[in-house]
């Protein structure tokens, strides 16, 4: 049974645009029908409506809907989505042709009118045009924070900040807990701290404004399903909200900026954050590409939202998902069946010649597949058995295209090692430290698995876990859990 909405839009914004669009589209389309018109052997795909295209087949969770289609259409399928079209693939062949053989060609990404406003006119990394750009800016957040010596260097961090959530947790004292807010709040402090110096006082607001532009970056706004069209750029609502969500933005980037620029030069070389880093070198006259205080805001932004969704998303599942699977509880492993970046976006490159969109199909990727159906990837695929990856050395780096969970090729993520290191600890310690189990007379069945829409697949219904009720025998435990013992844990779904 499917508990997300058909529609994808907003209804009220979406009537109130469609008309004079419509009206504007359909001349566009009649003009351009009159022209003459190259034909080259497509994917297969649904059948196309006028104007719209196939949104009627998308849900809210377009990454459900394309797995879906795929099982009628193949591996290889084209979709139009408004006026863009979309090539969705899943299988790991042609993921291995687009995204290692082809690299370079499918290493941009596509553009967003949330991505536009809310990260600086795409000057961050993520969302970054693959150019020189892009290459100078990942150099130095890799190099500044997400290389694997920095990470190692933010140990103390991560064990401060999750041995004060576990404490949390104990002193809650049968006072009902949202453990998704805490594991939420536990790693944007952390990636807080080793960006930014400190946990930053706006953090709360950060993260809300995260969580909407990513819900409006995923493709479904109006305005990007009709990007040709003025009218419906300039009329929409989104871009109105956008903006007021950049002001606010604004307000607390500049913040952190300003403090950092006043306490500059007064903590030792070596011991910069991210945002330190960036005001020294923004002088340095070597640089290819000048960073101004918009790259800046626009990558340290990224830096937030790129590390802290992904990594407690992550967390958030797999709690969920061994509360569903006691038995898988006893083996813990994390796997990671919601991968937190559930489709992994790219766009042909427009600005080289013949990188077109039709690159794909001239250059015959996908062809030997192209009309296979359904190719599965994993066996019984929404269900989760860790023990899927026991006797297989599978590769989850980007090497073995059946598991991208970060990516793979030029854009492959360059977190892995700061995001699996968020995520190891904590679960980790919040499995070792309590027995976490549902209520009585709670049953499993009855958690709800559904996700959030976005760039990243969040759990769409949080919920709060139960520690240990104050009685004598809890007593009991939590004192033999100083001696290594663990106490009870109780889960609760909110619904
Ligand atoms: C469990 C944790 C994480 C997961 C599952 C994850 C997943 C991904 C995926 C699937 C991509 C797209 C890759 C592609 O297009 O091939 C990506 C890109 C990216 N990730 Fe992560 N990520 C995680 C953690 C992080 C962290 C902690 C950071 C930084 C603090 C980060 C920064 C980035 C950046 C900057 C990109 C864009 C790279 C580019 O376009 O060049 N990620 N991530």
């Amino acid at each position: 049974m499917e508990y997300y909405s058909r529609f994808p839009l907003n209804l009220t914004s979406t009537i109130a645009l469609l008309v004079p669009a419509l009206i504007f589209l359909i001349i566009k389309k009649w003009n351009k029908s009159r022209k003459p018109h190259i034909s080259v052997k497509l994917p297969p795909g649904p059948k196309t409506l006028p104007i719209i295209g196939h949104l009627h087949l998308m849900s809210t969770l377009p990454f459900r809907s394309f797995r879906h289609l795929a099982e009628q259409f193949g591996p290889i399928m084209l979709l139009k989505l408004g006026e863009v079209p979309t090539i969705v693939i899943s299988s790991p062949e042609i993921a291995k042709q687009m995204l290692k053989d082809n690299d370079p060609h499918f290493a941009g990404r596509p553009e967003s009118i949330a991505v536009k406003i809310m990260w600086y006119d795409y000057k961050n990394i993520v969302f970054s045009p693959y150019s020189k750009y892009w290459r100078q800016m990942r150099k130095i957040c890799v190099m500044e924070l997400v290389g694997a010596k920095i990470v190692r260097s933010f140990g103390s961090i991560r064990n401060d900040e999750v041995s004060g959530l576990i404490k949390s947790i104990r002193l809650s004292s049968g006072k009902p807990i949202n453990l998704t807010e805490k594991i939420s709040s536990l790693i944007s402090s952390i990636t807080c701290r080793a960006a930014f110096g400190k946990v930053c006082k706006d953090r709360d607001t950060l993260t809300k404004l995260m969580k909407e532009a990513f819900r409006m970056a995923a493709g479904l706004e109006i305005a990007d399903l009709f990007p040709s069209s003025k009218i419906i750029s300039t009329l929409s609502w989104s871009k109105l909200r956008l903006l007021r969500m950049r002001r606010k933005l604004d307000v607390i980037l500049d913040a952190i900026i300003n403090e950092h620029k006043e306490n500059l030069g007064n903590g030792e070389f070596g011991n910069e954050d991210l945002v330190d880093v960036f005001l020294r070198i923004k002088e340095n006259e070597e640089l290819e590409f000048p960073i101004g205080k918009d790259n800046i805001k626009a990558v340290i932004y990224d830096m937030f939202a790129a590390g802290t969704e992904t990594s407690s998303t992550t967390i958030d599942w797999t709690m969920t998902e061994l509360m569903r699977n006691p038995r898988v509880m006893a083996k813990v492993q994390a796997e990671k069946l919601h991968p937190p970046a559930p489709i992994i976006f790219r766009a042909s490159r427009k600005n080289e010649k013949s990188m077109d969109t039709s690159y794909l199909l001239k250059s015959g990727i996908g062809e030997r597949l192209g009309n296979a159906k359904g190719s599965q990837v994993l066996t019984n695929p929404e269900n989760f058995e860790p023990e899927r990856f026991e006797n297989q050395a599978l590769d989850f780096v980007g090497g073995d295209f059946q598991y991208l969970p970060f990516g793979s090729g030029s854009r492959m993520c360059p977190g892995m090692t700061f995001g699996l290191a968020n995520v190891e600890l904590p679960l980790a310690q919040l499995l070792y430290s309590f027995n976490w189990k549902l209520p009585d007379g709670v049953k499993a069945e009855v958690l709800d698995m559904i996700e959030n829409p976005g760039l990243t697949a969040t759990r769409k219904i949080t919920f709060s876990w139960f520690p240990p009720r104050m009685n004598r025998w809890v007593d009991n435990t939590l004192l033999s859990m100083k001696l290594g013992w663990k106490s009870h844990c109780q889960y609760y779904n909110l619904f």
